[in-house]
């Protein structure tokens, strides 16, 4: 099947007489996104890690498309603090980047004002935008984004929730992201993978809330009131409004 860019099948992997996954299959498909969801330490980012080819499973196989173009936004990402370095110099040592690439993102992501800003004082969801434009740079088949919004307020969460089902459909690419929270990710996710070392179950959202296994694992939680705000505005990074979206009230 030629959309299939990479599967997974029966992967194991023990640390320290700990089984992290256990019996793990799954398929990412062009064009699809996939949610991987559970607890602390069920073996989210241990799953990325292997299929990334950055750890090795003890057993089990992965196949991925020839010469597939993958783009990672890791969960952390530690930085000398003595390094001087602006967002421009951090994502020109990126894999596939040029000039034109990375002005292109920058722009994409609403970023540009922070080309010349040094990396080590942008806020987090600042951080979490430009590690995203470098997962982008190399035009990704497959784009894997390990907790995109940690530290990202609300507001942030929704908008980054919002532009991934945006960039699958403008590159074609499968995703596939690592979420805590189910509601969250409802309408930007084809398939949820509910796991806890092993799938506990998957498939599409509204299914996977409904399932027991789910249920057991994350309880009946309370259908999660979101506070929608409809801004009849934006704003630009330094906070000030963008005047021709600019209704019915102003800020000081
Ligand atoms: N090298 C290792 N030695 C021992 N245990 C390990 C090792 N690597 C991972 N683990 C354990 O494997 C489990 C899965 O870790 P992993 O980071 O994949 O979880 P996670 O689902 O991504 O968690 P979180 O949501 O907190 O990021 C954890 O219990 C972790 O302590």
């Amino acid at each position: 099947m030629t959309d299939t860019l990479l599967s997974a099948s029966q992967l194991r992997l023990q640390r320290s007489h700990k089984t992290v996954l256990d019996n793990i299959s799954l398929t990412l498909t062009a064009g699809r996104i996939m949610t991987l969801i559970g607890p602390n330490g069920c073996g989210k980012s241990t799953l990325i890690r292997v299929l990334l080819g950055l750890e090795q499973a003890d057993s089990g196989s992965i196949q991925r498309q020839r010469g597939l173009r993958v783009g990672y936004m890791p969960q952390k990402l530690s930085l000398d603090q003595r390094l001087p370095l602006t967002v421009d110099g951090f994502l020109r040592l990126a894999r596939g980047a040029s000039r034109q690439r990375i002005d292109q993102w920058l722009k994409r992501l609403s970023i540009e004002p922070l080309r010349h800003q040094s990396v080590h004082g942008l806020s987090g969801g600042e951080w979490q935008r430009v590690l995203l434009a470098r997962a982008l740079l190399s035009e990704p088949q497959l784009l894997i984004l390990d907790e995109p919004v940690q530290g990202v307020d609300v507001q942030g969460q929704m908008e980054l929730y919002q532009l991934i089902p945006q960039l699958r459909d403008e590159l074609g690419c499968a995703v596939l992201m690592v979420s805590h929270d189910l509601h969250l990710v409802m309408a930007a996710t084809d398939e949820v993978v509910c796991l806890n070392g092993h799938v506990c179950c998957s498939g599409h959202p509204d299914q996977v809330s409904l399932d027991p296994a789910y249920l057991d694992l994350f309880g009946q939680r309370p259908a999660i009131a979101h506070y929608t705000h409809h801004h009849d505005h934006q704003h630009c990074l330094d906070g000030h409004i963008e005047s021709e979206h600019r209704g019915g009230h102003t800020h000081d």
